[in-house]
């Protein structure tokens, strides 16, 4: 689906309707819109079997008003600089919302990281790494993970970059694993920020989470954190899928039992037996209270918004409604909170690794997850009250806010007179 839609437009129609309410300059719209620096770079990798291949990757900065950028490496095979300029808007934006002093930035590769070794994969990590790193360091730019990317590439890239500086420099990436200067709780981050807020919207339409049935669109590190926290939090996990497909059991299904047997497997979580197969579309339209699309962009579209069951999205994956859908879904009464908003404890505790690293002193896992928690719901509460002063609807009020934190930063800074 996401190849018919043009995500960088997304992206600019959402600005566009934010841009209404806070009665932008027309010029400072433009800068807004526009993302700062963008790099293309095409680099050969010598493969396993001598052949060399090219690849091409990007990195974009957005907007850096309010501090370093800030934002994943995502690996997939469909990735453009279009949508990697989208994915660095939204992170600006995020990082606002959250009140994190970054701005926002992307990179990506366009590669199927199924096809390659883990020595490709290193291989290539480190020469994409070399043609951005004009870009990076840890007071200008920085790296975290996304689709396709880990906790070990993360390592690469870190110490990619610290043989090029001469000495070790943790908090030039986050997402690290923790012996690297990693931070406690950064894996499961943004599936725990995507659950605070789905406790939240669940109080705002006075839903019972204890109960309610939530299906999960990906079962990556989003997806799969999600699962696991919403059923600690008395959901019922009905249906999951990964890029192979879905399967859905209304009695519930086992989400632990599926991470550490099915996860990352060849057949993905089809290989459970014991739930009826659905295709990824079919799966978003299964009757639920909760829908958590935690996998790719344009998912819920103009064409089966009107079908979609669930009360609540809570959108893991960042840009999985189209601006299409969000009209037909906010008048249908369906509450749908934002990815810059549901999916920002990611960064959050990216946050909180990169000024552990530039101290040199580590938190505890508790303490972190507490002050996740705290910043979740202070942003939801923010976001509710926007919605509400603006009688929008919850992605609209979270760009009022994020985009104004942005315009002010560049006005004080006289970026913009
Ligand atoms: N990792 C992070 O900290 C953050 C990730 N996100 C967003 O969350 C989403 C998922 O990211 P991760 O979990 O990190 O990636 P991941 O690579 O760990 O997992 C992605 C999951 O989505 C599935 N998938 C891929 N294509 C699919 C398709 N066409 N239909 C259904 N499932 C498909 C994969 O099989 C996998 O289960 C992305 O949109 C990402 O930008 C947002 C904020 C932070
Ligand atoms: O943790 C980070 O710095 C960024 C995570 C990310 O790419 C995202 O929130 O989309």
């Amino acid at each position: 689906m996401s190849q018919h839609i043009n995500i960088l437009e997304m992206a600019r129609r959402q600005l566009a309707d934010a841009a209404q309410y806070l009665d932008l300059d027309r010029g400072l719209h433009q800068v807004l819109a526009t993302p700062i620096r963008t790099l293309i770079v095409r680099f050969p990798v010598v493969m396993d079997n001598g052949e060399v291949q090219v690849f091409e990757g990007y990195r974009v900065q957005h907007n850096a008003s309010r501090g370093p950028t800030k934002g994943g490496i995502r690996y997939h095979p469909d990735v453009d600089v279009e949508e990697t300029s989208a994915l660095a808007m939204w992170m600006t934006w995020k990082c606002a919302v959250a009140n994190i002093p970054f701005g926002g930035a992307k990179g990506s590769v366009k590669v199927d990281t199924k096809l390659l070794s883990k020595r490709e994969l290193e291989k290539m990590t480190r020469r994409y790494v070399t043609e951005i790193n004009t870009m990076l360091g840890e007071r200008s730019d920085i790296p975290a993970p996304d689709i396709g990317t880990n906790a070990q590439v993360m390592a690469w890239i870190m110490d990619t970059i610290s043989m090029q500086v001469g000495h070790t420099v943790p908090g030039v990436v986050t997402g690290k694993p923790i012996e690297l200067g990693g931070s406690e709780g950064r894996v499961e981050a943004t599936g725990r920020g995507v659950v605070v807020t789905m406790e939240e919207a669940a109080k705002t339409i006075g839903l019972n989470l204890n109960g309610a049935k939530v299906v999960v669109q990906g079962f990556g590190n989003v997806g799969a954190t999600a699962a696991k926290l919403a059923e600690e939090a008395g959901a019922t996990i009905v249906g999951i899928s990964d890029a192979i497909g879905g399967i859905y059991n209304p009695k519930g299904l086992p989400v632990h039992e599926l991470f550490n047997r099915y996860q990352g497997r060849d057949g993905g979580v089809r290989e459970y037996k014991d739930a009826q197969a659905v295709s990824n579309s079919e799966l978003l339209e299964l009757p639920c209270d909760v829908l958590v699309p935690a996998a790719i962009a344009a998912q819920i579209t103009g064409d089966n918004a009107d079908r979609i069951r669930a009360k609540l999205i809570v959108e893991g994956a960042n840009g999985p409604c189209t601006p299409d859908a969000d009209h037909i879904l906010s008048d249908k009464g369906t509450l749908v909170v934002p990815d810059i908003l549901a999916n920002a404890g990611g960064v959050v505790v990216s946050y909180f690794e990169w000024v552990q690293d530039l101290q040199n002193f580590f938190w505890e896992e508790n303490e972190v997850n507490s002050k996740l928690t705290r910043i979740m719901r202070s942003s939801y509460a923010s976001v509710e009250s926007a919605m509400k002063v603006h009688k929008t609807d919850m992605r609209t009020a979270a760009l009022i806010i994020g985009v104004k934190r942005v315009a002010d930063a560049t006005i004080k800074r006289g970026i913009f007179p």
